[in-house]
């Protein structure tokens, strides 16, 4: 997978070339590329904002910087992308998207500061590619390139290779729906503290319906929604008490 990055603070994804993301990058199996926005200026205070049409606060990013810086990464390699830039309002990110984008050939990530991009842009590239505004949360950021860290890790670690151990990624949180229940190692008593019994008792049933249990038990409690939003077929007789 190819993953471009177009912001005026490259340095802030300069995480992407570290750790689990840099080994992919380095055995090939993800190809990072980050373009400073203002390469594309032609000012000498190479400017990348102006006020907002209609007045109200802060500035809003041109649309021509943005057009130039799009067309120039777009074109720099043939494979077909998907435009994402992370916003406020944009749709939510979830691990369904973080799928569905571990199956794309190219992502472009346009990083937006300030009041956001100039509507048009995305309109422009929308009848040209797919784009999609994602949102990673309910809160402000100042710009989408935290978000852009966020999404490229949920996404790069769905990737064969990337990970060392492929069963995580399938078993992890949010893969059957439901939040991951307390996680527990050596030593056996910690603080006055033992590790819950049925966990050292061999009993594979037993410790399955267990972590299951508590899973159930944690997602009533923190994430009433998702298990609202778990399909019929997914609980079964002895889920109901949940
Ligand atoms: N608040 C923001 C400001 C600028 C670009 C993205 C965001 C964002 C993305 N997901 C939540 O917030």
């Amino acid at each position: 997978m190819r993953i471009d990055v177009v912001t005026i603070f490259p340095g802030y994804l300069a995480p992407l070339r570290e750790s689990l993301l840099g080994r992919a990058a380095d055995a090939g199996l993800i190809e990072v590329a980050l373009h400073d926005l203002r390469s594309w200026t032609h000012d000498v205070h190479q400017t990348v904002d102006d006020a907002p049409y209609g007045g109200g606060p802060g500035m809003v990013m041109r649309p021509q910087v943005w057009g130039e810086a799009l067309d120039a990464v777009i074109a720099s390699d043939s494979r077909p992308p998907r435009l994402v830039v992370p916003a406020p309002a944009g749709r939510s990110f979830t691990q369904a998207t973080a799928r569905a984008y571990a199956t794309e050939q190219r992502l472009v990530f346009a990083c937006g500061r300030y009041e956001g991009i100039d509507q048009r842009v995305v309109d422009h590239y929308s009848r040209q590619f797919p784009v999609d505004e994602v949102s990673i949360g309910d809160y402000v950021l100042v710009g989408g390139e935290a978000a852009v860290l966020v999404i490229v890790e949920a996404v790069a670690r769905l990737l064969p290779g990337v990970l060392g151990n492929p069963r995580s990624a399938a078993e992890d949180s949010f893969s059957d729906g439901l939040l991951e229940g307390p996680a527990y190692t050596r030593p056996e008593v910690w603080r006055g503290q033992a590790v819950p019994e049925v966990l050292r008792s061999g009993n594979h049933g037993a410790i399955a319906r267990w972590r299951r249990d508590r899973a159930l038990e944690r997602t009533a409690k923190r994430r009433p929604d998702l298990l609202a939003a778990l399909p019929e077929d997914r609980l079964d007789a002895a889920d109901q008490a949940f």
